[in-house]
C-alpha cells in the first residue's frame, strides 16, 4: 500500500486539488476545491483510494455491516470496497422513483442493520447527514462515515453532533503540508489556505448550517497574559496569568501515570515548560503524603500549578467531605479542582466552602472532549451562567472552545496532540494551533503526547512553543484587524 503522500500527488497531478479562487456551492470565496469527480477516468487510482478509505474505516469501534456511497462522486468508491472486502453495499437514491416501488433506499437490509456511509469530501458534513437521514427513516443505524479529504471545516464536529463518527484519510491541512514539503505548493499558498480554515468553520448545534464567527472572535481585543493578570480578581487565576507570561507557556501537563516516582520525575523533566502539572491521583497505586510534599517542592522549583482532576459530580455536602477529606485531602494541596455542573450549583457552593478559605480555584467542565460525550448546546450555556454566578471561586472551563469572552475565565482543553486523530476509547485530538488559535481557548492539556513519547521534556517544548506560538499568532492577527 502506497503511503498518503504519494496518494496526495497523484490527486494533484490529475488535478482533483486545485488551488487559486473558487466559489462555493454556499457562496464562500475559497482558496482550495476538491473535485474527485475525475477520478472515475483513472481506475487504478479508484482501486487505491477505495483501500485507503477501507484502512481508514477499520476501526475497532466502527460499526457497519453495510456500506452506502453518498451520491455521486463516492458511489464507484463504496462499490469497489463492497465488492473487495465482501460487504453488501445500499444505493440512496436522489430523488425517489415517481414510478414502481418509490424506494429511497436499493439493496436489502433489515431495521436494525449498521451502515458505513462513504463520502469524497467533506466540508460542513450536510451529505454524509442526508444520506443519514435516508437510511435511518427505513431503520438502518449509522454510527460511522468514512471520508477521503475532510476540508476541516467543521464538519467531522458537526457529524459527531449527531453521533456520527467521521474518520478521514486525509485532511486539508495535511494535504498542503505534503504539498508544500513536495515543492508543489509554496507557503503563501499554504498560509492562505490556513487563514481560510480558520475562518471559515461549520459550527455545530445550530439549526442550518450557520458559519461561526471566527473573524469577530479574533477581532476582538484578544489580552495578552499580563494584561489579563492585570484586571482578573482571583488570586490563582493572576498567579497563573503571570506564570503563563513569564515562562512563555499556556500547557498544562496530565500526568497520568500510576506510580508516585514516575510522576515525580516525569514532572521534574516537562516542569520547566508548563504552567500546571494536572494529576489524576487515585489512579496512583502507592500514594502518599512525601508524595505531595515532592510533587509541591517541583511546583515551587518549576514554578507551576497544580490541578487535580478530580471531576467532582455530587451534592454540596459530599463534595465538600470528598474535596477536603479522605486519603487525597485535595484541598489541602492541589490549586486547582474541576467539577461538574451537572448536580446544580450547590456542587460548587459545597467546593467553594473549603476551596475558598484556601484560595483554592475551580473549573467548571462544560465541554468534553470525548466522542459522544453530552456536555453540550444548553448543557454548556448553562454552566457558562453557573461559572459567571460563582466567579468568585470558578476560574474557568474545561471545553473544547471558548466559550465566553470575559477575561476573568480561564478556558482549558483536553484533547490534544501535535497531530488530529483519536484513540481507541473515544477520546478525540486537536492540535495547539486549532485549539489555541483557532477555538480560542488559553490553555492546552496533554497527557499521553508528553508522557508516552520517547523524550518526554523534549516533546513537552514541542508542545509548549507550538502552543505559545499560536497564542502570539492571534495576537498579530489580532493587530493586522486594528489597522
Ligand atoms: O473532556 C475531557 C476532560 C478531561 N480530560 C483529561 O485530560 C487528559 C488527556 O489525556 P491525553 O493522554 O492527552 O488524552 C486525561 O487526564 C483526561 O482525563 C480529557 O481528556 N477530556
Amino acid at each position: 500500500m502506497e503511503n498518503v503522500d504519494n496518494l496526495v500527488l497523484k490527486l494533484f497531478e490529475i488535478e482533483a486539488l486545485k488551488f487559486g479562487s473558487f466559489t462555493l456551492k454556499s457562496g464562500i470565496q475559497s482558496p482550495v476545491y476538491f473535485d474527485l469527480r475525475v477520478i472515475v477516468s483513472y481506475p487504478s487510482l479508484m482501486n487505491e483510494v477505495a483501500d485507503f478509505l477501507w484502512q481508514a474505516a477499520e476501526k475497532p469501534n466502527a460499526k457497519f455491516v453495510l456500506l452506502c456511497g453518498v451520491p455521486y462522486t463516492a458511489l464507484p468508491l463504496a462499490t469497489i470496497m463492497s465488492a473487495n472486502h465482501n460487504v453488501p453495499m445500499l444505493i440512496r437514491r436522489k430523488e425517489a422513483k415517481d414510478y414502481g416501488t418509490k424506494k429511497m433506499i436499493e439493496g436489502k437490509f433489515k431495521p436494525g442493520d449498521t451502515c458505513l456511509i462513504v463520502e469524497d469530501v467533506v466540508t460542513s458534513g450536510s451529505s454524509v447527514m442526508e444520506t443519514a437521514d435516508s437510511l435511518s427513516k427505513v431503520g438502518i443505524v449509522v454510527t460511522d462515515a468514512v471520508v477521503l479529504l475532510d476540508r476541516e471545516q467543521g464538519g467531522k464536529q458537526r457529524l459527531e453532533h449527531k453521533g456520527i463518527n467521521l474518520y478521514s484519510v486525509c485532511g486539508m491541512s495535511g494535504i498542503c503540508k505534503i504539498l508544500e514539503k513536495h515543492g508543489k505548493l509554496d507557503s503563501p499558498t499554504v498560509k492562505q489556505v490556513d487563514d481560510f480554515l480558520a475562518k471559515n468553520i461549520f459550527k455545530p448545534d445550530t439549526s442550518g448550517v450557520k458559519l461561526t464567527e471566527q473573524v469577530s472572535k479574533k477581532s476582538k481585543k484578544s489580552l495578552r497574559y499580563h494584561e489579563r493578570a492585570e484586571i482578573v480578581a482571583h488570586p490563582l487565576s493572576k498567579q497563573l496569568l503571570k506564570i503563563m507570561d513569564s515562562k512563555q507557556t499556556n500547557l498544562a501537563f496530565s500526568v497520568d501515570v500510576t506510580k508516585c516516582q514516575q510522576v515525580l520525575e516525569l514532572v521534574d523533566k516537562v516542569g520547566p515548560h508548563v504552567c500546571i502539572v494536572k494529576t489524576h491521583v487515585d489512579i496512583i497505586e502507592d500514594f502518599n503524603d512525601d508524595f505531595i510534599t515532592a510533587l509541591q517542592k517541583l511546583a515551587d522549583k518549576h514554578n507551576f500549578l497544580i490541578f487535580e482532576d478530580r471531576k467532582f459530580a455530587d451534592i454540596g455536602n459530599t463534595v465538600k467531605h470528598q474535596y477536603s477529606s479522605g486519603v487525597y485531602k485535595i484541598n489541602q494541596w492541589a490549586h486547582i479542582t474541576n467539577a461538574h455542573s451537572v448536580p446544580g450549583d450547590g456542587v460548587v457552593q459545597g467546593l467553594k466552602d473549603v476551596g475558598l478559605p484556601k484560595n483554592r480555584g475551580c473549573l467548571l467542565i462544560a465541554e468534553m472532549s470525548s466522542t459522544g460525550n453530552l456536555a453540550t448546546g444548553e448543557y454548556t450555556k448553562a454552566t457558562v451562567k453557573m461559572a459567571e454566578e460563582q466567579a468568585d471561586f470558578v476560574i474557568g472551563f474545561i471545553c473544547t472552545s471558548r466559550l465566553t469572552d470575559d477575561p476573568r475565565f480561564l478556558h482549558m482543553t483536553p484533547g490534544v496532540q501535535l497531530s488530529a486523530g483519536g484513540d481507541s476509547l473515544g477520546q478525540q485530538y486537536l492540535t495547539p494551533n486549532i485549539v489555541i488559535g483557532d477555538r480560542g481557548s488559553d490553555i492546552i492539556i496533554v497527557g499521553r503526547g508528553i508522557y508516552k513519547a520517547d523524550d518526554p521534556s523534549n516533546a513537552a517544548k514541542l508542545f509548549k512553543e507550538a502552543g505559545y506560538e499560536a497564542y502570539l499568532k492571534q495576537s498579530v492577527d489580532f493587530t493586522i484587524t486594528e489597522q
